[in-house]
């Protein structure tokens, strides 16, 4: 046991209110918009081979001229026309989402609120209105929760180093932590609704060396908003180590890590709350407007979610919208595909989590209470869905379609080496389904 003024305050998962209905999401939406929108991805007929949040970096041989004063100035030019939060937030419930997370401040350090702490913000742009208060509104008003994606790593602030090499570093940056803590403390009082802090922009050399003060701010706001949620990726401990400190205790209120990732099998969780956040093409945020390489499928998207709920996670999906406020048609028709899968199938992922049952090739085992939800992706063959039921005393009783409710027979099929008990729940041949589908199978303890 190592000793730490700044590592984890709290080991096992938090046991309040709050926590447990962020735990009962299931699914999620991520935003990513702000002045990076504009580009999406190219300039002057260049593009650029990042990911489109990213662009302000671009540089070299095949960056345009001057391209970072360039996009400094591309805020004079946002005004997103098209922009209607309302839209989106409907967009997000049809879709199922319970919780967005909302870029705020990307690394750029442009601001979609009208911070009082720099220029650099929508209330200097010819759009000029509080577009984080919208979002907020509007998502509120359909019921999902909204949470606020913050990076600390902010390109336009004179006072951001990457690392702190000198006295006049550190000069500069005891100004850039007062400008975050400023800003973070604006964003707590001016949006009281927001439930949490998604942190990103924290592996700076620079950041990773203030365990004490990000240590200090993050019980400041934790203080000023009681339940506020807040990742593992917001701090690192004493010695500099991110996510799960010195000696092996995650930081944060739930595991942060699972960036375009997914864990495999339940010890990969370590007992955390975690959530996994994915992009719909291989590795863009923003918006691009060239997708380039492979972009999942909303059956792709429908099986990381249910692999995460099986796994006692939440899945975010991310949406890029354009420069105008737009969403790009290809994420309309994926949060349509989801939707409607999520209207028939949703009592398999609200309030779900891991269930104890050996993973079976068919698809994924979910559970609420004494019900277990099997979602099947990969039909067998001899339409028997295996179960294994390794805890005694307990028996399926009733197996149904989770779509209407029709019964399917459960079939004994003895025990195996380990003496666990065998079923096969028999999917009638006629039965057909060009989708996923849901096969709930209730347990009791026999006597
Ligand atoms: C790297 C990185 C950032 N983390 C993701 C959530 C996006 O914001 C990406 O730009």
């Amino acid at each position: 046991q190592i000793s730490l003024k700044h590592g984890s305050h709290r080991s096992g998962k938090r046991t309040d209110a709050t926590m447990q209905r962020w735990r009962e999401y299931g699914l999620g939406q991520f935003i990513h918009w702000g002045i990076y929108s504009i580009p999406g991805g190219g300039w002057d007929g260049k593009t650029y081979g990042g990911a489109a949040e990213w662009i302000r970096s671009w540089s070299g041989k095949d960056a345009p001229n001057d391209w970072r004063k360039t996009y400094d100035n591309l805020y004079k030019q946002f005004n997103p026309v098209d922009f209607n939060a309302n839209k989106w937030a409907e967009q997000a419930k049809n879709m199922g989402a319970k919780y967005v997370i909302f870029t705020t401040k990307h690394h750029d350090g442009f601001c979609m609120w009208p911070s009082k702490y720099t220029e650099y913000t929508i209330a200097n742009t010819p759009y000029k209105k509080d577009i984080v208060k919208e979002v907020v509104d509007a998502y509120n008003k359909v019921g999902i929760d909204v949470y606020l994606y913050f990076s600390v790593m902010d390109w336009s602030h004179q006072g951001w180093r990457y690392d702190i090499k000198s006295p006049e570093d550190s000069i500069a940056f005891e100004s850039f932590k007062k400008f975050t803590r400023n800003q973070l403390l604006e964003l707590l009082t001016s949006y009281p609704s927001a439930k949490g802090l998604w942190f990103d922009g924290t592996w700076d050399k620079s950041w990773v060396k203030q365990a004490e003060f990000a240590d200090e701010l993050e019980t400041e706001m934790r203080t000023l908003r009681p339940g506020l949620i807040i990742g593992s990726r917001f701090r690192a401990d004493d010695f500099g180590k991110r996510h799960v400190d010195s000696n092996g205790v995650m930081m944060g209120d739930y595991e942060q890590g699972w960036e375009r990732n997914l864990p495999n099998s339940i010890e990969d969780v370590h007992g955390h709350d975690w959530d996994c956040v994915m992009t719909i093409p291989d590795n863009q945020w923003g918006y691009n407007s060239h997708w380039k390489g492979y972009v999942k499928t909303p059956y792709n998207l429908i099986e990381m979610l249910v692999k995460s709920v099986s796994l006692s996670g939440n899945f975010v999906i991310n949406f890029g919208p354009d420069g105008k406020g737009n969403i790009r048609q290809e994420e309309t028709s994926i949060a349509k595909e989801i939707g409607d899968w999520m209207k028939t199938n949703n009592e398999a992922i609200y309030g779900c989590s891991h269930a104890d049952m050996k993973k079976q090739d068919w698809g994924y085992f979910t559970q609420k209470g004494r019900k277990l939800y099997l979602t099947v992706f990969n039909r067998p063959i001899n339409n028997c869905l295996n179960v294994e039921i390794s805890e005694k005393g307990v028996k399926p009783t009733k197996a149904y379609f989770l779509a209407n409710k029709l019964p399917v027979a459960i079939q004994d099929a003895g025990k195996n080496k380990q003496n666990n008990n065998l079923y096969n729940i028999v999917i009638p041949a006629k039965y057909i389904s060009d989708k996923p589908f849901v096969i709930v199978l209730e347990l009791e303890e026999s006597q």
